[in-house]
């Protein structure tokens, strides 16, 4: 469960006075999710989503990820809007957090997804890389290369507790990394977390994309092998390659890749399998005993990685290295 922070009512109450959204009728702290605190929101008006901002989102940042979610919402894409204050401001504070209110998106995440949820997903995305142009605020990605250095320097003398030989394993994977990350390849705004519980379907229909919270500008291709990584894996640990050409013919359907791009899905998807393993083991090592949240498994993205790190060529992925 991921309620951080509690909220009275007294308080949630002197915050909404400052908005135009009817009067609360009640409010529930949401389970789901690791990273924010979210409430849902009943007024007499439409239901709304009160997110607390927690440990890992700067405040600097927020203008960024508020101001993406208009933009992208006023280029056709279905993502939540934030509201507007009384005063013109997006963000408020709450119980001493920076706080917003953001409107309610109708659908549900997919527990199970099949083939064709990916091959509507992989179009989503490559919908939202094109929406994003134009978007003037920059963010560069603060979990990229650099990034990683500094959340493994943190974790590394304690790695080994998770599985025995990690700490080299890693501190390989690094160089590895650093030596041959990719350049160059066509760049813009990622949204960088798109799993299964940021992606919304009415039936079999995608409804919407929410949780902007870590997008920020790096390569296309990138945002591509999160989601191949995200949605393409099966509970036992192996790659669904039909899920991987569904998600890869989704997003070429919309915005092709290039060759170069192409050829570089590999050494990106390892390198998105070690961001995540590395913030779920930061979270793994640091989350005290208690609190009430489901941690994350880091070593089911450290399976992907070693998964990547032997795949040839994009053929292995279900598609071929040809541009569509
Ligand atoms: N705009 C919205 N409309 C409807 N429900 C929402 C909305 N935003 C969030 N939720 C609900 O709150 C849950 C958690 O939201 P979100 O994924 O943004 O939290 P988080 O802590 O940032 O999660 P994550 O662990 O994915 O980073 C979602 O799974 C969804 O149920
Ligand atoms: N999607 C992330 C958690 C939210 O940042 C993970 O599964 O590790």
């Amino acid at each position: 469960m991921a309620v951080y922070t509690d909220i009275t009512e007294i308080d949630l109450k002197q915050f909404l006075a400052q908005y135009e959204v009817g009067e609360l009728t009640s409010y529930k702290g949401i389970a789901e999710g690791v990273e924010n605190t979210n409430f849902l929101l009943h007024t007499t008006k439409d239901p709304l989503i009160l997110t607390l901002y927690e440990k890992r989102v700067e405040k600097s940042d927020l203008p960024f990820f508020l101001g993406l979610m208009q933009h992208l919402a006023d280029r056709g894409l279905t993502c939540p809007l934030p509201l507007p204050r009384n005063d013109g401001e997006l963000l408020g504070e709450l119980s001493g957090r920076p706080a917003a209110l953001i409107s309610f998106l109708e659908g549900m995440w997919l527990r199970k997804p099949e083939a064709k949820h990916c091959r509507e997903v992989g179009a989503a995305l490559a919908k939202m890389h094109i929406a994003g142009e134009g978007f003037d605020i920059k963010r560069p990605n603060a979990l990229s290369l650099e990034g990683w250095v500094s959340l493994w320097q943190k974790s590394e003398t304690r790695a080994d507790e998770v599985e025995t030989g990690l700490q080299d394993e890693i501190a390989g994977e690094l160089d590895f990394l650093t030596a041959h990350w990719p350049k160059n390849l066509p760049a813009g705004v990622i949204h960088a977390d798109l799993f299964q519980d940021n992606v919304f379907f009415l039936g079999d229909t995608l409804s919407g994309l929410i949780d902007f919270y870590f997008a920020c500008n790096d390569m296309l291709a990138y945002d591509v092998s999160i989601c191949l990584n995200a949605w393409c894996f099966e509970k036992d640990g192996a790659y669904n390659v039909t899920k991987g050409k569904a998600l890869l013919e989704g997003y070429q359907s919309v915005r092709p890749l290039g060759a170069d791009e192409l050829a570089a899905l590999p050494i990106l998807a390892r390198g998105s399998a070690l961001r995540f393993f590395l913030t779920r083991l930061y979270d793994w090592l640091t989350t005290p005993e208690g609190a009430l949240v489901v941690k994350k498994d880091p070593i089911e993205y450290l399976r992907k990685l070693r998964f990547h790190a032997k795949v040839e060529s994009v053929a292995d992925y279900g598609i071929s290295g040809e541009p569509a």
